[in-house]
């Protein structure tokens, strides 16, 4: 059961791009959660596709249609179920694409496993769409996490060869990882947004693509929560993220970097601030042995570039037999990684509130 998730929440996902919609089912929540319907749509708009030149034309309104699980705007405790109908397909750009795989896209694999009876339509069941029900579970985990003085925050660190100023892992004050949120294009700062932009609109300009960093953090969480082993907040965390398509890359803390660091400056002394022991850096990123250590998590995300590009390119005719070459037709975005980004944060919401219930049971209120 690849598209379901979770131990204490049960998160399971379906539908295909071209298929009626698309939705969600999240089993497990805690009872009695008030939901803001608002802040919902305004996570859901964060995402959706169709708006400028940096993303798909494809337009979608993305309205979650909540079934069932909220009552009065409180949650019931039982499944909390919403759809997301489809609209704008053109699935007549995806009519070779069955026998002409695109490379770098899941047509062919998803041909051979699936024995060719998948939806190849949009990237069926593969397509970043499917991140549009993600986007709506994570959205509805943060304002509960939210409560328990939980913000979680992200900002696109890369786009192509450009770059934004990193997160302090020390931590970034509510009010900047709000203002992120309420951007459509979440950069620290506006040189950095300006030097994505051109980035992303020259590989546009040329038929090409490119991928990009998304830099997360979650403030504000209890130490103690996570488990060793196979039990831990990086494994967690990881299982769902790489579940976003075109991920291709995750580190936590100084990740990749730490190797050639030693031990005396990646090592985070330990203080005490009043009563209270925290760590004077943070190149560990919030979590030792699994187990949160109530300093700022931090991890970022590599996104690859998007497959579908409109240069000509080489891939096989599985009818003919033959190498032919493939020119793609359609809508896509020049760099997943900008509507990416609030994925990441409902990805991070959904793995920590499983967390959240798994430490705190029934007393979670
Ligand atoms: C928000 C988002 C939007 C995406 N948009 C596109 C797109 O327009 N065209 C495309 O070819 N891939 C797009 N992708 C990436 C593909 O869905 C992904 O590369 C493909 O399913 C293969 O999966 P993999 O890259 O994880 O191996 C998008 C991914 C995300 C997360
Ligand atoms: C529809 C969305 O993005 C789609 C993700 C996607 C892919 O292959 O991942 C390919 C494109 O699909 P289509 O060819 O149907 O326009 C994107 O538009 C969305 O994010 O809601």
């Amino acid at each position: 059961m690849s598209s379901t998730w979770g131990n204490q929440l049960k998160l399971s996902i379906f539908g295909e791009s071209h298929g009626k919609g698309i939705g969600v089912v999240l089993d497990g929540l805690p009872a009695g959660q008030s939901i803001d319907q608002d802040e919902l749509l305004v996570q859901m708009a964060r995402r959706a596709p169709g708006r400028d030149a940096t993303s798909t034309a494809r337009k979608e309104s993305d309205f979650p249609e909540i079934l069932s699980g909220l009552y009065q705007n409180t949650t019931t405790g039982t499944p909390l179920s919403a759809i997301i109908h489809n609209s704008d397909t053109h699935s007549k750009d995806y009519a070779d694409l069955n026998s002409h795989p695109r490379p770098g896209h899941a047509d062919y694999t998803g041909n051979v496993r699936y024995s060719g009876h998948n939806d190849y339509r949009g990237g069926g069941h593969f397509s970043g769409r499917l991140t549009a029900p993600l986007t709506f579970a994570g959205a509805v985990c943060r304002q509960i996490l939210a409560r328990r003085g939980v913000s979680i925050g992200a900002h696109l660190l890369a786009a192509g060869n450009a770059t934004d100023t990193p997160f302090d892992p020390m931590g970034m004050p509510d009010h900047v990882l709000s203002a992120l949120a309420a951007s459509p294009f979440p950069t620290l700062t506006r040189d950095a947004e300006q030097a994505m932009r051109q980035q992303i609109e020259n590989a546009r300009l040329d038929g090409d693509s490119v991928g990009g960093i998304v830099e997360c953090m979650a403030t504000g969480l209890p130490i103690g929560i996570g488990s060793p082993m196979f039990g831990g907040v990086e494994n967690r965390m990881a299982s769902l993220l790489f579940g976003i398509p075109a991920v291709k890359g995750l580190e936590f803390g100084e990740g990749f970097g730490a190797a050639a660091l030693r031990g005396s400056t990646n090592n985070d002394a330990y203080v005490y601030e009043g009563v209270r022991v925290r760590t004077a850096t943070n190149h560990h990123g919030g979590i030792l042995g699994g187990i949160t250590s109530g300093m700022p998590l931090v991890f970022r995300v590599a996104f690859k570039p998007t497959p579908s590009i409109f240069k000509e390119q080489r891939t096989v005719d599985l009818e003919a037999h033959a190498e032919v070459p493939l020119t793609i037709h359609g809508r896509h975005d020049p760099c997943v990684a900008v509507r990416a980004v609030p994925v990441v944060e409902s990805a991070a919401a959904v793995a920590l509130l499983d967390l959240f219930l798994e430490a705190y049971g029934y007393e979670f209120r």
